[in-house]
C-alpha cells in the first residue's frame, strides 16, 4: 500500500524526535551540531577546526553534565506541572488573584514600588561589588590570556574561537617567582615548541623563564616557571651586600639587584641625574628613596626632604647634610632656593669651562619630592593664596622645580621624585616627565606603565612582592629587588662615611619672605665635595625672582628677626608648645635650633629658627602654613 504524506510526516517527526532524544540523553548539543572535542565522559579542551561562529561554554562540558542539568531541569518542570493539575483550586484562586491585580494596576505598581527601588539597590550594590572582586580577574583576561591567546591559536593549530580558560592555565599572580604557568598543547603536537615558546614569552613579558615540555599521553602540557629571578630579599645586613654598598660610587648608588644577583644601579651622572619613582600605596616608595638617600648622604651628597607627609623619613631627621621640609611654605621658599643655587652653578660651570672637576661646582644636592600629586596641588594653593596683583600666575617654586630638572647632570642636582600616580598633569606637562629617564615603577597598573614606560612593550605584570619593582632605563626594565635599609640602618649609614659638614643645626631654606641682602657667589675653588651648601640669597645678576610672603604662623605680629627665651617663646610665638616640651625637645630633638644669643645663663633663640622648627616638626603642626584658613573665606560655616 502506498504511504500518504501524511504518513511520511509522521516518519519524519518520530525520526526528528528519536534524534533529539538521543542527543539530550548523550549530553551533546541539540541542533547536532559538534563544537568542541568533550566526550561523554571528558570536557572539551578546544573547538572543532570546522565550526564557525560562537561556541557557548556549556559545549566544552562533558556529557554527563549536561545530561543531569537536562533531567533535573525536566523534573523540575514535571513536578511544577504535576502539582498545578493537583491543585485546582489554588490554580484557580491565584488566576483571580492576578486578574484583581491587572485591574488595579496602579494600586499595585504604587505598592510594588519601594520593593522596585529596593531590589535595584540591592542589583547595584551586587553588581558593584562583583566588577570590584573580579576586577583583576578580567584584567588578567584582557591583558593577558585574550592576547597570547590570539597569538598562539594558530601555531598550536587550535580553532579561534576556542575558550582561552580551557587550555591556557594562568594564575592572576603569574609574575611571582613561584608562579607555575601551564598551557595544554594538542595531541598532535605538530607545532614547533621553538614558535610557542617564544610567543608565550613576548605575550606575557616573561623574564627569565624556563620550559618543560611533557608531550607524552593523552593530555600534553608545557610548564613555565621562573628560574633566574632577583633574590627574594635584599637587606643591608648582610656582610657581603655591606661591602658592595661601600664599594658604590657616589653617582650610582646601589638601586636593589636583579636576577642571578646582579647589582642593579643608575648613575646619575653617566646616565640619568633624575629619577621618578611611582607605586600605588604601600609599594614600596619610601624604602626606594631611603635606599638611594642615605648611601648618598655616606658619600657626601647633600639631600633635601620635602616631605608634605611630614613623616615620610623620620631616619634623615637631624642628619648633618639633611634639611627637611615639611610646611608647604618651607618647601615652597626650599624650592626657589635650590632653582637660585641651579643658576648660581651654571654660572660658576661656565667660568670653570671644559675639564673642570665637576666637584668645583660644590657638593652634590638630591632633592627628594614626596607625593607629587599632593605636594604639586598645595603648591599652587599656597601660591593662590600668597601671591600678590603683578606676580606670575604660576608658583615660582613650580618653575624653579622645572628648571633644576632641564638642567644638565653636570651642576649635579638631582630630583628623586614620588608619585602613586605620576600623570603628565600632575608633574605639570608631559615634557616634564621625560627629564626622568630612569622611572622605577612597583606595584602599577598596566595604565602606569603605558604612560610611564611606553618604550617596553609588552609591560611586565606587576607583582606584590615585597620590594619587588622594574627599573627601566634605556629602553628596557630590569625586575629588580630593592635593598632594604631599616630606619636604623639608613641612619647610621647616612650618619657615618663622608658625611657632609653643611649646617647641621640650620638646616632650612634661606629666609625668603624679606628682600636678602645681596651676596656674592663664592669663587669656584671655594666648593669641595665637602662643603656645606651656601647661604643661598637672590644674586643681583640672576633674572628677578618673585618670592612670596610667608604668612604669619600666629595672628599676633611680631618681629621674627628678635632672640628670645624659651619661656617667652611658649608664651608669646608658640601658641600650643608648652614650656616642658620646648625643653623637652631642646634636650632630644636634632633638629632643634641652636642658640642665637645668651642673656645671663639663659639661651635665646630666633623667633624665626623656632617657629621654622615647629612647622616641620613631624606631627604637631603647630603655626602649620594653613592653605585652609576661614579668615579667607569669611570664617567657617556652621
Ligand atoms: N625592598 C624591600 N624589601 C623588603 N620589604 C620591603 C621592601 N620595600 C618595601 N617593603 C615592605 O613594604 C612596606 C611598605 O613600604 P613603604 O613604606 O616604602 O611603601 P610606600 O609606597 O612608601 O607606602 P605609602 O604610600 O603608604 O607611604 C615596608 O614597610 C616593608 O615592610
Amino acid at each position: 500500500m502506498a504511504r500518504t504524506k501524511f504518513d511520511k510526516q509522521v516518519d519524519e517527526s518520530a525520526d526528528t524526535f528519536a534524534r533529539g532524544l538521543a542527543r539530550m540523553l548523550a549530553g551533546r548539543d541539540l541542533d547536532g551540531v559538534r563544537r568542541t572535542d568533550a566526550t561523554f565522559w571528558r570536557s572539551g579542551t578546544r573547538v572543532l577546526p570546522t565550526v564557525e561562529g560562537k561556541v557557548r561554554r556549556r559545549s566544552y562540558k562533558p556529557g554527563w553534565r549536561r545530561l543531569s542539568f537536562r533531567l533535573t531541569l525536566c523534573g523540575g518542570l514535571a513536578e511544577s506541572g504535576y502539582l498545578t493539575t493537583r491543585d485546582l483550586d489554588a490554580t484557580r484562586e491565584t488566576l483571580r488573584e492576578l486578574t484583581g491585580l491587572w485591574e488595579n494596576r496602579e494600586a499595585a505598581l504604587a505598592a510594588l514600588e519601594p520593593a522596585g527601588i529596593g531590589a535595584a539597590s540591592v542589583l547595584t550594590v551586587g553588581t558593584a561589588t562583583y566588577m570590584v572582586l573580579t576586577r583583576e580577574r578580567r584584567e588578567l583576561m584582557r591583558e593577558w590570556v585574550g592576547p597570547l591567546h590570539e597569538a598562539l591559536h594558530q601555531p598550536l593549530g587550535l580553532a579561534e574561537q576556542t575558550d582561552p580558560r580551557r587550555y591556557l592555565h594562568i594564575p592572576k599572580s603569574f609574575s611571582d617567582d613561584d608562579a607555575q604557568i601551564r598551557i595544554d598543547l594538542p595531541t598532535r603536537l605538530g607545532f614547533s615548541r621553538d614558535v610557542v615558546a617564544d610567543l608565550i614569552t613576548q605575550k606575557l613579558a616573561l623574564q627569565g623563564v624556563t620550559f618543560s615540555w611533557h608531550p607524552e599521553g593523552r593530555k600534553p602540557y608545557v610548564l613555565v616557571k621562573k628560574t633566574r629571578k632577583p633574590p627574594a630579599l635584599s637587606l643591608f645586613k648582610d656582610q657581603k651586600t655591606r661591602d658592595l654598598v661601600a664599594k658604590a660610587k657616589e653617582s650610582a648608588p646601589i638601586i636593589g639587584f636583579g636576577a642571578g644577583g646582579r647589582i642593579v644601579s643608575v648613575d646619575l651622572d653617566a646616565e640619568s641625574p633624575h629619577i621618578l619613582v611611582n607605586a600605588s600605596t604601600g609599594g614600596g616608595k619610601s624604602v626606594i628613596l631611603r635606599c638611594i638617600a642615605c648611601q648618598m648622604l655616606h658619600n657626601g651628597s647633600r639631600v633635601f626632604v620635602l616631605d608634605t607627609k611630614r613623616i615620610s623619613h623620620p631616619w634623615a631627621r637631624g642628619l648633618p647634610g639633611v634639611t627637611y621640609c615639611a610646611d608647604i611654605a618651607d618647601i615652597h621658599d626650599q624650592l626657589i632656593a635650590l632653582g637660585i643655587e641651579g643658576r648660581r652653578r651654571t654660572r660658576v660651570a661656565d667660568d670653570l669651562g671644559i675639564g673642570a672637576d665637576p666637584k668645583d661646582i660644590g657638593p652634590r644636592l638630591l632633592i627628594l619630592f614626596e607625593e607629587v600629586n599632593a605636594t604639586m596641588k598645595q603648591l599652587a594653593r599656597y601660591w593662590e593664596k600668597t601671591r600678590e596683583s603683578g606676580d606670575p600666575k604660576v608658583s615660582p617654586a613650580v618653575d624653579a622645580l622645572n628648571e633644576i630638572l632641564y638642567m644638565g647632570r653636570q651642576l649635579r642636582m638631582h630630583v628623586l621624585l614620588v608619585a602613586q600616580s605620576a600623570t603628565a598633569r600632575a608633574l605639570g606637562g608631559p615634557e616634564v616627565r621625560e627629564q626622568f629617564s630612569t622611572r622605577i615603577l612597583a606595584r602599577y597598573s598596566v595604565n602606569a606603565w603605558r604612560m610611564l614606560a611606553p618604550e617596553v612593550h609588552p609591560a611586565p605584570k606587576s607583582t606584590k612582592h615585597a620590594g619587588r619593582a622594574q627599573v627601566v632605563t634605556g629602553g628596557s626594565a630590569t625586575e629588580t629587588q630593592v635593598l632594604f635599609f631599616t630606619e636604623a640602618e639608613a641612619h647610621e649609614w647616612a650618619s657615618t662615611g663622608k658625611t657632609t659638614t653643611a649646617e647641621p643645626q640650620h638646616p632650612g631654606p634661606p629666609v625668603l619672605h624679606k628682600p636678602a641682602p645681596p651676596t656674592v657667589s663664592p669663587p669656584p675653588d671655594a666648593w669641595s665635595s665637602d662643603a656645606a651648601l651656601p647661604p643661598v640669597a637672590p644674586d643681583p645678576a640672576a633674572e628677578p625672582v618673585t618670592v612670596p610672603a610667608t604668612p604669619p604662623a600666629d595672628p599676633v605680629p611680631d618681629d621674627d628677626d628678635q632672640a628670645v627665651g624659651l619661656r617667652q617663646a611658649a608664651e608669646h610665638h608658640l601658641p600650643g608648645i608648652t614650656l616642658a616640651a620646648l625643653r623637652f625637645a631642646r634636650a632630644n630633638d636634632p633638629t632643634f635650633p641652636t642658640s642665637a644669643a645668651k642673656r645671663g645663663t639663659e639661651l635665646l633663640y630666633s623667633v624665626h629658627d623656632l617657629k621654622r622648627w615647629a612647622r616641620n616638626r613631624p606631627r604637631a603642626p603647630t603655626g602649620t602654613t594653613d592653605l585652609d584658613d576661614p579668615r579667607d573665606h569669611g570664617g567657617p560655616e556652621i
